[in-house]
């Protein structure tokens, strides 16, 4: 039986000051959990430079290459998504967060589990705590949502349904961008197979709420994102930074019609590290209130990711998703340089 993407979370339990976000509505303060002395202080850099591709230029597959190689991360146009099926999503997600928290709380993610409402799965690798509340969607969302909602949990579905597919094949067609412009000869071993139309998929729903003494809070800490490419809808409020060399962090402005796609760890393997995979963190904001969703979009958890044959003496060992995941969800960031070969 194949592995799917929650049962991979499932050996590593959490606890429970792990899981519950704290109850905004009721707290006007930053409470000293909150404060984060040292890394927000960061030099941040309000100018953007982070490319902005139409999918239909001509030369799209260069452009998102040099994105890739520089940057990481790039904003995508003419992408296909419907305005009105990201407006259809938004709402829901200001419904769901606009829930009150005894209410958000009966759908918390389970401590052995990877879906639901709760703080970001990278919570307890720091010492102190986000200002955000995440709904984490793998597949449908039912279970959760007939906990919200027990009247009145089909719209929500079927808006995340929608989403989720969406976002599946414009991550499908990105990734066939990406593979083209590392002229990948195995490209079709990954993704042609029968196997890879099982892709992965996982929908994060991001809530950032406004926040008293904004400059000492950190809405998400800085973290790269496991799997393939992640592709990113975020509402009309900054928030976004993504760290560059020698630069600092730069924020990456919210583009109507616009939607942030960035490099995750598997394809920084599969690029034999010719792609960075990026830090990127989210600054919270003192008078908007940020909302983000982002699709995260892997191969099959069973499958193996290697080096590309073309590019060179391989500089990862080849690892299957969930042992990549496993390995990440102990080390976090070390994950990448433990698989480094020689
Ligand atoms: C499939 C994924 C991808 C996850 C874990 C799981 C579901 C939730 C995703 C996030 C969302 C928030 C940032 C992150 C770093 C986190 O803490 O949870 C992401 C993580 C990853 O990219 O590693
Ligand atoms: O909210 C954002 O803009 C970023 C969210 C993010 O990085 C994530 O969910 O992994
Ligand atoms: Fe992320």
């Amino acid at each position: 039986m194949a592995t799917t993407l929650s049962e991979a979370y499932r050996d590593t339990p959490l606890q429970l000051k792990h899981i519950i976000p704290l109850d905004f509505d009721s707290i006007h303060y930053l409470p000293e959990s909150h404060v984060w002395t040292e890394s927000v202080d960061l030099l941040s850099v309000d100018e953007s430079d982070v490319p902005i591709i139409d999918l239909h230029a001509p030369d799209a597959v260069e452009l998102v290459g040099n994105a890739c190689r520089k940057w990481g991360m790039f904003q995508v146009i003419n992408h296909g998504v419907p305005r009105s099926l990201l407006g259809d999503a938004e709402s829901h997600v200001r419904r769901l967060f606009g829930l009150p928290a005894h209410r958000k709380l009966q759908a918390l993610r389970s401590p052995g589990g990877a879906t639901g409402y709760g703080v970001a799965r990278i919570s307890p690798f720091f010492s102190k705590l986000m200002w955000h509340e995440g709904f984490t969607i793998m597949g449908s969302s039912l279970e959760h949502a007939k906990l919200l909602w027990p009247q009145d949990y089909e719209e929500f579905c079927s808006a995340m349904d929608n989403y989720q597919k969406q976002m599946k094949s414009l991550a499908y067609k990105i990734l066939v961008l990406i593979l083209k412009s590392l002229e990948a000869k195995d490209e079709k071993t990954l993704i042609s197979t029968a196997s890879f139309q099982q892709s992965e998929g996982a929908l994060q729903l991001n809530s950032y709420p406004c926040c008293p003494n904004h400059n000492q809070a950190i809405g998400l800490a800085p973290h790269t994102d496991s799997l393939l490419l992640t592709i990113l809808h975020q509402n009309d409020t900054k928030g976004l930074q993504v760290l560059r060399e020698n630069t600092g962090w730069i924020t990456v402005p919210p583009v109507s019609e616009a939607l942030v796609v960035n490099i995750g760890d598997l394809l920084n393997i599969v690029s034999n590290g010719q792609f960075p995979t990026v830090y990127h963190r989210v600054v919270p904001n003192e008078t908007r209130h940020r909302f983000s969703m982002a699709y995260f979009y892997g191969p099959p958890v069973d499958s193996t990711v290697a080096p590309l044959s073309n590019l060179g003496s391989p500089r990862y060992r080849s690892v299957t998703v969930k042992e990549y995941l496993s390995i990440k969800n102990k080390h976090l960031d070390k994950a990448i340089p433990l698989l480094k070969t020689g």
